[in-house]
């Protein structure tokens, strides 16, 4: 058996997240446009009686190491499932910004699933997998799967898209995180503020037409964020980032998921350098990356 195992997950940025009504289940219909990008998260397992956690770097003191980990989560599900009361020692090593709608917790508990099933041999199919992450929270599924893929339902259920190319991103990172629910019930107050009814949602075509063509300038154009006007209330400092990076040349500038991170399509990597160094200014700090990249995966 296996002593160690490490896998590599990463981060999405949501192209497309267009927000159906309120559910029944206080969930909303999505279409959310998925793209994993090159910004990573490490999960190791290792042999144990228990189960814990531990995280290492700069963000460790942002993440929890009790019972509400997702890590922890993922491997508590997936050994219930197995019918085993199994132990293993997850070391989260973070990079991920911490509630930054970067997904970091989900890719963790992704990470953490595909670890612990080849630490303790169960084999199970990325299907069994996907089942478990969706129970686990609504971007679970995605960082399994990675690349660039269109959600539907609360986002778990997943269709992989074509993209051509690579697609060059700064991220522009925020002090401090923003809750997801928070931005959630902030779009439904101002939607019923502005007596709007939520439009059921519809894959842009223009965008599934960019990325497939691996066009650059039509996705920057086709970027759109339904939560983007909720985060900016929650954070009205947000809107000066985007006007800067929109201001230094970047294709396409929006909020990533539920905020506070701001993504910059760029023309390239040099422009990205360019862009990344401009808009230092307006955040706390900023990190390139490309996408799209695999989801987790065993190094
Ligand atoms: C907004 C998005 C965009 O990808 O991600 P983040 O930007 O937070 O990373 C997701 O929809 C977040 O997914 P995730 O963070 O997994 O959320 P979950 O744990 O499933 O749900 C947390 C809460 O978000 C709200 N929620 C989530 C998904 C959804 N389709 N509708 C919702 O209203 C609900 O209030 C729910 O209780
Ligand atoms: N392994 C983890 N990494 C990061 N956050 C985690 C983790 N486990 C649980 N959390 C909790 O999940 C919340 C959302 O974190 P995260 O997934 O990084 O953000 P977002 O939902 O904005 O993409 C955090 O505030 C944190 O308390």
């Amino acid at each position: 058996m296996t002593s160690s195992v490490t896998v590599r997950v990463p981060a999405k940025v949501n192209l497309q997240l267009s927000v159906g009504p309120l559910r029944d289940d206080g969930y909303h219909d999505l279409v959310n446009v998925f793209h994993a990008v090159s910004l990573f998260d490490e999960v190791t397992a290792s042999e144990a009686e228990t189960l814990t956690v531990r995280v290492e770097g700069d963000l460790a003191d942002q993440v929890p190491v009790d019972g509400d980990n997702l890590a922890i989560r993922a491997a508590r599900a997936l050994a219930s499932r197995a019918g085993r009361a199994y132990g293993a020692e997850l070391v989260i090593r973070k990079s991920i910004p911490v509630a930054g709608g970067m997904a970091g917790g989900s890719a963790d508990a992704a990470a953490a699933l595909v670890a612990c099933d080849r630490l303790w041999g169960l084999g199970l199919s990325l299907e069994d997998l996907s089942d478990i992450a969706a129970d686990l929270g609504s971007d679970v599924p995605f960082a399994l799967l990675g690349g660039t893929a269109v959600g539907v339902g609360r986002g778990e259920v997943l269709t992989p898209l074509p993209v051509s190319g690579t697609f060059h991103w700064v991220f522009a990172l925020a002090d401090g995180g923003l809750s997801t629910p928070t931005v959630y019930s902030e779009c439904d107050r101002l939607r019923e503020a502005a007596g709007e009814r939520a439009a059921w949602p519809a894959l842009s075509e223009p965008l599934a037409a960019a990325l497939r063509d691996g066009d650059p300038q039509g996705l920057g154009k086709a970027l759109a964020n339904d939560l983007q006007q909720a985060a900016i209330m929650l954070r009205r400092s947000l809107l000066r980032t985007l006007d800067e990076g929109r201001e230094q040349g970047a294709l396409g500038a929006l909020v990533s998921g539920s905020g506070p991170t701001c993504a910059f399509l760029a023309e390239s990597a040099e422009h990205a350098l360019d862009l990344s160094v401009a808009l230092r200014s307006v955040c706390r700090a900023t990190v390139s990356a490309y996408g799209p990249v695999p989801g987790a995966v065993l190094v």
